[in-house]
């Protein structure tokens, strides 16, 4: 999924030998499919459960309390395998909805060139901020994944978004299978302007964002 690299990526940060060094303050990191084994992603998977049910049961509080004691050994067994980033796996594994980050929503990139970057995926019951409708933060979050992606894809990294505007046109829902791309729509200097339109699979379009991907400079963070 990584052959096409940024010219200005080391090939050492996409191939995962390591995440050493530093472009600038910016560090060099691991994109390949980290060396996971077979249950990493269902651990993810079973991780975003728990979040879909954290924010949607109605429990009596004994539950509750033996909720937190499954919580508390589950924190008692990783809590000695903390690691920096560039060196967890999450967020590195491009094989997994969400690059395997807990963070990202679960959405898969099925396609990715220069002049385009389209991805798949649901909404789900974390990601409601009301009455079923995804809340009006995730959805930029969707947006600024595809914009970097986009933006590393056009050998623009490394970049950092200056801004993200969104037009939300109609309720976007959850549990429902949709679609989202995104291109470059001009480059100015270190300026890279980028364009995406989520759509259901009826071709009905839900929200669009325009962004201004700004390429560092040596040294910035
Ligand atoms: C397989 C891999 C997948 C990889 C997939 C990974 C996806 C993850 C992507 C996540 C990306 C992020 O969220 S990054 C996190 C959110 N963003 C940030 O934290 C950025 C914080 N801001 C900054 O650090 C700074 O503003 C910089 C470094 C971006 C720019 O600062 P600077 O170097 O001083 O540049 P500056 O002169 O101000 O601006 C450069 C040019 O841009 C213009 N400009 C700057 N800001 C704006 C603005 N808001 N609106 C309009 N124009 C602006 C200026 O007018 C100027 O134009 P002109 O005079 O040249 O014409």
């Amino acid at each position: 999924m990584t052959d096409q690299v940024d010219d200005d990526l080391d090939s050492a940060a996409v191939t995962g030998s390591s995440a050493v060094g530093r472009r600038g303050g910016f560090p060099k990191l691991r994109m390949q499919a980290a060396d996971t084994g077979p249950d990493f992603g269902p651990f993810i998977e079973a991780m975003r459960t728990l979040q879909d049910l954290a924010v949607s049961v109605d429990a009596p509080d004994e539950v509750y309390g033996a909720a937190l004691s499954h919580a508390q050994a589950m924190i008692d067994l990783l809590d000695p395998y903390r690691a920096p980033e560039g060196e967890s796996p999450a967020g590195r594994v491009l094989d997994l909805p969400g690059r395997g980050s807990l963070l990202m929503v679960p959405w898969q990139v099925e396609y990715f060139g220069p002049d385009l970057v389209r991805s798949r995926g649901s909404f789900r019951r974390y990601h409601v901020g009301g009455n079923n409708a995804v809340h009006g933060g995730v959805i930029p979050l969707l947006f600024d994944e595809m914009f970097g992606f986009t933006s590393f894809m056009a050998k623009r990294s490394v970049s950092r978004t200056g801004y993200l505007h969104v037009n939300y046109r109609k309720v976007t829902p959850i549990d429902t299978p949709l679609v989202v791309e995104s291109r470059v729509d001009r480059i100015e200097g270190r300026k890279t302007f980028v364009v995406a339109e989520l759509r259901d699979e009826d071709g009905t379009l839900l929200a669009d964002a325009e962004g201004l991907m700004i390429k560092l400079l040596p040294g910035q963070p």
